[in-house]
């Protein structure tokens, strides 16, 4: 583990591409490859930011076998997974079955699961309890929507959903958790939410994991932003204090501007 740009303790940056329904499993792999390449020609250090995408499911079989042929540095995840192991749960998918495939993470809580499926924090505590059951690392998402972030009531709702979506983890499960702050009114709409603002947020949640853990926990967890994050607003984002990366959508769609966020520090040092 290396000191990661902000200075934040041992905490390793995590620059992560949420793929959504984008990309069939032919354009995964070019997409994948085109990155791994920009990545390659550019020497990225893999062990100072960490590089991770989040593909469709019918991508990852071919994920895992691009990863594993060329030996990229690059993880990937699943963006959910069932709260049940195995059985009658028509089109759901196991963590098992992410974990065999070699995820390293998952996604939970994203909000278009929280809007467009319905799921509750009662479920989605389920699914966090399911990764950890699975060996897969949750990477979940809270978020205030604009109505909210209107009323002033942002901070508070967002830590609703962590205590709730965290409620019963051990200390040792907490330590690896990675929670993204996304701002619902500031997904796919160009509208990105001031470092200020991920920073207040950030500092919140790491305040709020002390509580209900401990330092030590807080310390070790990862926080990052989402919600229009590009290479032109990813370095200063990622100047603040408490996060420790961003989550990515429509810019993880290029190769380049992907690539370009996961070198935030060669911006940083440029100015
Ligand atoms: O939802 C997001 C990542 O999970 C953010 O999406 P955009 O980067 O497209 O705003």
């Amino acid at each position: 583990m290396t000191t990661s740009t902000n200075g934040n303790f041992d905490r390793t940056p995590l620059i992560a591409g949420n793929w959504k329904m984008n990309m069939d499993h032919v354009q995964g792999i070019t997409l994948l490859q085109k990155l791994a390449w920009t990545l390659s020609d550019a020497k990225h250090d893999y062990s100072r930011v960490e590089a991770a995408v989040f593909p469709p499911f019918t991508d990852l079989r071919g994920v895992q076998t691009l990863v594993q042929g060329d030996e990229l540095d690059i993880a990937y995840g699943g963006q959910d997974l069932s709260q049940f192991d195995s059985g009658a749960y028509t089109g759901d998918i196991s963590g098992q079955f992410l974990n065999k495939l070699g995820c390293k993470y998952v996604l939970v809580g994203h909000s278009e699961r929280r809007t467009i499926h319905a799921e509750s924090d009662e479920v989605l505590n389920a699914k966090v309890k399911a990764a950890y059951r699975h060996n897969v690392i949750p990477v979940l998402c809270v978020g205030e929507g604009l109505e909210i972030r209107q009323a002033g009531t942002h901070v508070q709702h967002t830590l609703d959903q962590l205590r709730a979506d965290v409620e019963g983890l051990t200390a040792e499960q907490a330590a690896e958790l990675v929670v993204a702050y996304e701002p619902v009114w500031a997904i796919g709409t160009g509208e990105v939410a001031g470092p200020e603002d991920a920073q207040e947020m950030c500092a919140a949640i790491r305040a709020e994991l002390t509580e209900l853990f401990d330092a030590d926990v807080a310390a070790k967890v990862r926080l990052l932003y989402g919600g229009s994050v590009k290479a032109s607003n990813a370095a200063a984002i990622l100047k603040e204090r408490d996060v420790d990366g961003v989550l990515v959508g429509g810019a993880s769609l290029d190769p380049a501007e992907f690539a370009n966020i996961v070198r935030f520090e060669s911006h940083l040092v440029t100015g």
